[in-house]
């Protein structure tokens, strides 16, 4: 019997990480473009699923940008299915009439497709061939437009949309590697023209910046910024977790002088590891229980808080979230902040409110 190649089963060892204790008895679908990262991930789920007792499908979508799209939709379908993979679905999607870009609204209907169909199939998660390289663009994009901690932990390897789970399976796989692992395999991948297409910045950060950055400082820098994007991932949520722990916890009154000190509004920070409550029990956020936060929690806590509120996530920035920072921690009398969508926030007796 012919040695496995290395590429073959290392695409298959990620996808079987992955599949491993994935909750639910549905199939898992892998969205599939028919390029070589995602027809590598295709083939490794036909191979792993089954033997891990899971049902494994495809959905390709057309977004009928290019002719010939749905020829290659329906090639795709029919090699899943001879691969053994059920269900399989080629859907068609309208991408003409959404607002933004093309590319955001190719990739917004494609998702809308692909949580359509894993909720008709109670598909127990959608898999997405986004690659180690696919990450290390993301981080470079992300530091470049300055977008902070949640930007530089990149894609997430798991995330729920639509009450849908979405999995990276391949993003400590090298993308040459889903190639060879096509080309072991006898697969021909159909390479997208966009993607090297240099209106995109996505696409110079492939062919031009990242290739430059190899060649400057060494062949290690992609899987280091992937690696940034882990250890930041891991840094944020644990943040995360913590601005959540103090908008969860019990209202807090106002704090009332005594002898001329303020006491604090807390009830339940004394504890190491605690963080304490900021709800104020008049409505809105107490300042001093949010001024006694560290920065990276406070700033958490006002942008989830500004969420709750109505903020758009797209449309929330890190200038809405300074401008309220400032209600706390650079109070001077200044007018109220205007969110996304217009809702003022104001400071008045203690408490951020609406
Ligand atoms: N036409 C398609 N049909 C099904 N799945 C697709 C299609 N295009 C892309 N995908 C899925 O999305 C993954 C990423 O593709 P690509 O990099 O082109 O998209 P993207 O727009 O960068 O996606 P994202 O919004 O997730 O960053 C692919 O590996 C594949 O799993």
């Amino acid at each position: 019997m012919a040695a496995l190649a290395p590429p073959v089963a290392a695409v298959r060892v990620a996808v079987r990480r992955a599949l491993t204790g994935l909750p639910g008895a549905g199939p898992v679908l892998v969205a599939c473009s028919g390029g070589a990262d995602s027809l590598a991930l295709a083939a490794a789920t036909a191979f792993v699923a089954p033997r891990l007792g899971r049902r494994a499908g495809l959905v390709t979508v057309d977004h009928g940008l290019q002719p010939g799209s749905a020829e290659r939709a329906a090639m795709v379908a029919g090699w899943a299915r001879e691969q053994g993979l059920d269900p399989v679905e080629a859907v068609p999607v309208r991408v003409g009439g959404r607002p933004g870009g093309p590319e955001a609204a190719a990739r917004e209907a494609r998702y809308e497709a692909l949580v359509e169909v894993a909720r008709r199939h109670h598909a127990g998660a959608v898999l997405l061939g986004h690659t180690r390289d696919d990450q290390a663009e993301t981080v470079l994009l992300a530091l470049a437009r300055g977008a902070g901690p949640r930007g530089l932990a990149g894609m997430p390897e798991r995330r729920e949309l639509a009450g849908v789970p979405l999995l990276r399976p391949l993003l400590d796989v090298a993308r040459e590697d889903t190639r060879k692992a096509c080309a072991a395999l006898g697969l021909t991948p159909w390479d997208d023209p966009h993607n090297a297409d240099p209106a995109y910045a996505r696409s110079r950060v492939r062919a031009d910046a990242l290739p430059a950055l190899v060649a400057a400082l060494g062949p290690g820098v992609v899987d280091n910024l992937a690696r940034t994007a882990r250890q930041l991932a891991a840094d944020t949520a644990a943040l995360d977790a913590l601005a959540a722990a103090a908008l969860a916890g019990p209202p807090v009154p106002l704090p009332q002088p005594v002898d001329g000190s303020p006491r604090t509004a807390s009830v339940a920070g004394d504890r190491p590891g605690a963080v304490r409550p900021v709800r104020a029990a008049e409505g809105g956020l107490a300042v001093e229980a949010l001024a006694g936060l560290p920065a990276a929690v406070r700033t958490r806590v006002l942008h989830a808080w500004a969420r709750e509120l109505g903020a758009s996530p797209a449309a929330l920035s890190h200038r809405h979230v300074a401008a309220l920072d400032a209600l706390v921690t650079d109070w001077h009398g200044q007018g109220a902040v205007h969110l996304p969508g217009g809702l003022p926030v104001v400071r008045r007796d203690g408490r951020l409110t609406t």
